[in-house]
C-alpha cells in the first residue's frame, strides 16, 4: 500500500519510513519551485488568462492535470486526494486491488483546501524570489508536484491513526466514544518523534540543496530553500496537519 513498503507489511515504524522518504520527495520539489520567481499572475483572481475559464490560471492547470489522473486511476489509491474532487471524472482505466488498510470512513477526510491556503498564501512567499519570467506553466506543475507531495504526507496521518489505534484499541476506544478531540491528539502525540523530523527535514534542505561544485568545497551558505523554512513547514503546518488528519480519522474510526 505505502509508498516504499509491502503491501502485507503495516507498523508504525513501515509508516514512519514512508514518512521519512516522503520528505525527501517534498524537500526536492519545493527545490524545484524555486526555480521560479513567484509568477503571481498565476495566482490572480481576476486576470481570466482562459478564455471561457473564470479563475485563477493555476485553479484551471490543476483542475485539467486532476482530471486527466483521475481517468488514469490516481484518486482510486486511498493515499491520493484531489484538489478540486467536484466534478471529477471516474477512472477509466482496470483497478488496482490496493489493500484496504483504512477504515471506510476515512476515504471522506480531505483537507486539501486548508493545505492550498497554508501553501499559497504562507509557505509561498516564504521561498520563492519576487518576480515574473513568464514560465506560469511549468511554475504551476511544480506547484501541484508540491501540493500533491505535501497532501500525500498529511493524510498519511490516516494509515499513521490506523496503526496507533489497532496497536492501543482500548486507550483509543473511550475517547473516540466520547469524541473526546483534545484528549485524542494529546493520545497521537509523540513529541520525541516530531523534534526527530523538524531536526531531519532541516538537514536535508542543508544536504539535498547546498550548490555541488567541481572541486571539494561545497558552497554551505547558498540553499536552494532555506533549511529553517523546511523546518517551519513541517513545525507550523505539515506535523499540526497530519495531527488533525489522524484526530478527524480517529473520531470516525467506530462509526
Ligand atoms: C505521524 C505521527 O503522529 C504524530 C505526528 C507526527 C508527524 O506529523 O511527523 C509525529 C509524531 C506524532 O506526534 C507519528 O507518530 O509518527
Amino acid at each position: 500500500m505505502a509508498e516504499g513498503s509491502s503491501g502485507s507489511e503495516f507498523t508504525l515504524d513501515s509508516i514512519r519510513k514512508s514518512l521519512i522518504r516522503q520528505e525527501d520527495t517534498i524537500v526536492f520539489c519545493l527545490m524545484e519551485r524555486a526555480r521560479f520567481p513567484i509568477n503571481s499572475a498565476l495566482y490572480n483572481q481576476s486576470l481570466d488568462l482562459v478564455p471561457g475559464f473564470s479563475g485563477p490560471l493555476v485553479d484551471f492547470i490543476v483542475q485539467e492535470t486532476e482530471a486527466v489522473q483521475a481517468k488514469a486511476g490516481r484518486y482510486v489509491n486511498p493515499e491520493e486526494n484531489p484538489f478540486f474532487p467536484d466534478n471529477l471524472p471516474p477512472s477509466l482505466v482496470p483497478n488496482y486491488n490496493y489493500s484496504q488498510v483504512l477504515h471506510p470512513g476515512g476515504a471522506s477526510i480531505n483537507i486539501n483546501k486548508a493545505i492550498w491556503d497554508m501553501y499559497l498564501n504562507q509557505l509561498l512567499p516564504l521561498f520563492v524570489v519576487a518576480g515574473d519570467d513568464g514560465n506560469y506553466a511549468s511554475t504551476a506543475a511544480s506547484d501541484l508536484s508540491c501540493l500533491q507531495a505535501l497532501s500525500r504526507r498529511i493524510h498519511y496521518g490516516k494509515f499513521v491513526a490506523e496503526i496507533k489505534f489497532r496497536d492501543a484499541p482500548h486507550d483509543y476506544e473511550p475517547l473516540i466514544r466520547a469524541k473526546d478531540a483534545d484528549e485524542l491528539m494529546k493520545l497521537l502525540t509523540d513529541k520525541r518523534v516530531e523534534e526527530m523530523v523538524k531536526k531531519r527535514v532541516e538537514k536535508k534542505a542543508i544536504v539535498f540543496g547546498q550548490d555541488v561544485s567541481g572541486s571539494n568545497n561545497a558552497d554551505s551558505k547558498h540553499y536552494k530553500v532555506g533549511p529553517s523554512v523546511v523546518a517551519r513547514l513541517y513545525d507550523e503546518w505539515v506535523i499540526p496537519l497530519t495531527k488533525r488528519v489522524e484526530v478527524e480519522y480517529l473520531i470516525r474510526r467506530l462509526n
